[in-house]
Formats: structure tokens, C-alpha cells, sequence
């Protein structure tokens, strides 16, 4: 596919990737509006429909939230239409006048997030956390390789890319200490993650199969599940992760559709050295949805890891199908999340209590300061990208975000 824009070779943002976003104007700050990225550019994609002659209800939302619950088949017409437009040269003079220069916007929450879930999809990532919080065990546990594991967030709590994260309150206990103390969480960390939204929703008491996972799935954004170690590691036994990851959830303001991953960004998962249950049995799976995303963690401009998500042990086809096998259904909006990506080597943990083990080994940056884990002010920022066509690279944007002081 090619474009009459003249954009570099290597940019990320091609016409094989057109992500979907939210934004607004300095001149009209409370006017939202649907684009797509294009290079430099977002194409405001309700303006180009009006512009070609074919305006569109989908088109004109303030939010994704109508595309969304539309289904695959309307996501593939106007991901079809904006492509002839960006393509096409016909349409160059009644389309361009519809580009706004990225620089100039304002980038919003892309949807309303519905429920929210997280995953814990990483073997690499699950056992280092299994090591660093139940040194005394297993770090797997015998659960693990049979079901993808996960935990409800709180939705109302997910952020766009660039809001302030205030560092959490709340109670701390260190393993050697007698009692709790309350305060400003002094290991708050981030995870590089990978998230999945929700389009068309299921019907309650129905399972969604793993070969229908297109049908439901939109897109992929970027996530950083930010978690307070300290106050996790105290309140989680039994009932999982509360308060120590519910403060902030950033994530990207552009999400990838599906089919700009497909099929040239789509990987063999790892060997499946449990036998798994027939409803997430993908070993004889033609297209598995292992998903080759490079991803990348700065911290205040140091890249700190580079995560790889391919090697995840569980696919996002396999968490619809797990997260919806009792019946539970899923809406427009839903957003579930890989959890921490986190490779075998040195330089590929997710998270800083992996990357300096608990502290002990901080990472140094740029600036000749190292850090164990985050301090007020610090800006961390993850990036992605991914294979696309013709061996170009397809980016995700970047979900950032400022550590500000706890208030009192
Ligand atoms: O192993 C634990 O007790 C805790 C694990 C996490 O903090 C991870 C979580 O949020 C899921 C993930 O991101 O993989
Ligand atoms: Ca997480
Ligand atoms: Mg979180």
C-alpha cells in the first residue's frame, strides 16, 4: 500500500498502520474528534468522510465508543475506506485539507473503559515475582501454566498517556517489620504492558472461543500497570492486587487496529510444555495469536528495558477465551491487559523490581543517578513497535507519564 503523502521510508506511522485515536484543538479544546495517525499527521477521520461524500455516523463520535460496539465488519469497511482516501490520489484534494499536524492536537482517552482486567501472562515475569514475594515457595504457581491468571482493576482509574501520576498513600509493611505503617508508597514501580480492547461484546452465558477472538478484539494499546511494591506485597495475600495498582493505570492514546497485525506482526507462542485444556488448546492452531511487539522502557530519557512481547506464554486469544469460558460476557470497551511483559534476559524486565531485583542492583541513567525504584518527578515512558508489511515497522505511540509528590 502506498500513499500521496510524502512521508519517510521508516516512519511509524504508515498508511499500513492508521491507528485510531481521540483529539482536540487548541482553537476548539472542547471539540473531540476521531482521527487517525499518518505520519506527522492525524487525518480527523469524520471531516475526511464529510470531505469525500460519504459522511459517517461512526465517524463524527467524540470517542471510539460507537466504532467500537459496531463489530468487525464495519471496522473493516472505514479501515477500508480511510486507506483509499490516504491512498488514492483522487481523493488528495478534498482529503488533505482534513490532516492536522500531530504536534498541534491534544490526545484524549480513546474510549470509555469498560471492565477492566489484567493478566499475568509472562513466565518470566510470574517467576521473578514469584522469587522476590514468595521466596519460600514455588515461584510458579501449579496453577499457571493451566489457565492464564488475572485480576479485576479498577476501570475508573485507567488514564491517558501524559496524566500526572500522584504517588499512592497507604500501608506499607516490609517482611521485617512487626507492624504496618501509613504513608507515601517508597517502592512504586511501573509494568510494561500490553493492552486488548474490547469491540463487539458477548452474550452473558455464552463463551467466546479462541477462534473468534477477531470478532470481539478492536485493537492493541500500550499500558503501564503503575504498582506500589510495598503496599502489594502487604495487603495482597489471599485475594490478589488491590490498592498497590489501583491508584493509576496509564495507557496509549492510539490504538493499533487488529488488522494492521495481521498477519505479518502474528508468532508461534512458546512450546506448551503443560498440555492445556481443550478451550485453550493452541498448539494445533493455524494463526495462533502470539503478537512479535518490540517494547521499549525509558525512564526520564534512559531506555532501562527492552521487553519482548513474543515470547508471552499466553495469547491474547487464549485470555478472551479463559476471562469468558464461565459465562461472563464482555462489552464494548473492555479492556484486559497482558501484564508485564518481561523477557529471559538481563535489560528485558517489565518492571523495576525485576530489572534491579528488589532494589538491590539499581539501574543507572543518563544522568548519573540510578534508581531502585521511582522517585517524585521522574517521567517514564514505554514505547512499541512491531512488524509490519513489506518489512516495514508498525509503531504504537507511547504511554507516558510524571511521578508527582504523595499529597498529604
Ligand atoms: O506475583 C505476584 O504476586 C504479583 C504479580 C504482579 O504484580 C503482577 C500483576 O499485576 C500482573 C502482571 O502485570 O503480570
Ligand atoms: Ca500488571
Ligand atoms: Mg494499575
Amino acid at each position: 500500500m502506498t500513499t500521496w503523502l510524502d512521508l519517510p521510508e521508516d516512519t511509524l506511522f504508515g498508511i499500513d498502520n492508521l491507528p485510531y485515536g481521540v483529539f482536540s484543538t487548541a482553537d476548539d479544546p472542547q471539540r473531540r474528534r476521531l482521527g487517525v495517525a499518518i505520519g506527522p499527521w492525524v487525518l480527523d477521520a469524520g471531516a475526511a468522510a464529510r470531505a469525500v461524500g460519504s459522511p459517517d455516523p461512526l465517524l463524527e463520535a467524540a470517542s471510539l465508543d460507537p466504532l467500537l460496539a459496531a463489530g468487525r465488519a464495519a471496522w473493516t469497511r472505514v479501515r477500508d475506506a480511510l486507506t483509499r482516501w490516504l491512498s488514492e490520489p483522487a481523493f488528495r484534494a478534498v482529503v488533505e485539507p482534513c490532516l492536522v499536524p500531530r504536534a498541534d492536537v491534544a490526545l484524549h482517552l480513546p474510549f470509555t473503559v469498560g471492565d477492566y482486567v489484567d493478566f499475568y501472562a509472562s513466565e518470566h515475569h510470574a517467576t521473578n515475582l514469584g522469587r522476590l514475594f514468595r521466596p519460600d515457595s514455588e515461584p510458579l504457581t501449579p496453577n499457571w501454566k493451566h489457565l492464564p491468571i488475572g485480576y479485576h482493576g479498577r476501570s475508573g482509574t485507567v488514564v491517558v498517556s501524559g496524566t500526572p501520576i500522584v504517588r499512592p498513600n497507604g500501608q506499607r509493611k516490609a517482611p521485617t517489620e512487626a507492624v504496618p505503617s501509613f504513608g507515601p508508597s517508597r517502592r512504586l514501580d511501573i509494568e510494561a504492558e500490553v493492552g486488548f480492547v474490547v469491540g463487539a461484546g458477548s452474550e452473558l452465558g455464552t463463551a467466546v472461543p479462541m477462534a473468534d477472538f477477531a470478532e470481539h478484539v478492536f485493537g492493541v494499546c500500550l499500558v503501564n500497570d503503575w504498582s506500589a511494591r510495598d503496599i502489594q506485597g502487604w495487603e495482597y495475600v489471599p485475594l490478589g492486587p488491590f490498592l498497590g495498582k489501583s491508584f493509576a493505570t496509564s495507557v496509549s492514546p492510539w490504538v493499533v487496529p487488529l488488522d494492521a497485525l495481521a498477519p505479518a506482526a502474528r508468532v508461534a507462542p512458546p512450546a506448551r510444555d503443560v498440555e492445556p485444556l481443550p478451550y485453550l488448546d493452541d498448539r494445533d492452531a493455524k494463526e495462533p495469536w502470539g503478537l512479535d511487539l518490540a517494547l521499549e522502557v525509558r525512564l526520564n530519557g534512559t531506555v532501562i528495558s527492552r521487553p519482548p512481547f513474543a515470547g508471552m506464554y499466553w495469547t491474547p486469544a487464549q485470555m478472551l477465551a479463559h476471562m469468558t469460558v464461565n459465562g461472563a460476557s464482555v462489552r464494548p470497551g473492555d479492556l484486559y491487559a497482558s501484564g508485564t511483559v518481561s523477557g529471559p534476559d538481563r535489560g528485558t524486565e517489565g518492571a523495576l523490581i525485576e530489572l534491579t531485583w528488589n532494589g538491590e542492583r539499581p539501574t543507572e541513567l543518563g544522568d548519573g543517578t540510578s534508581r531502585g525504584f521511582l522517585e517524585d518527578g521522574d517521567e517514564v515512558t514505554i514505547t512499541a513497535t512491531a512488524p509490519g508489511p513489506n518489512g516495514r515497522r508498525l509503531g504504537f505511540g507511547e504511554v507516558t507519564g510524571r511521578v508527582l509528590p504523595a499529597r498529604s
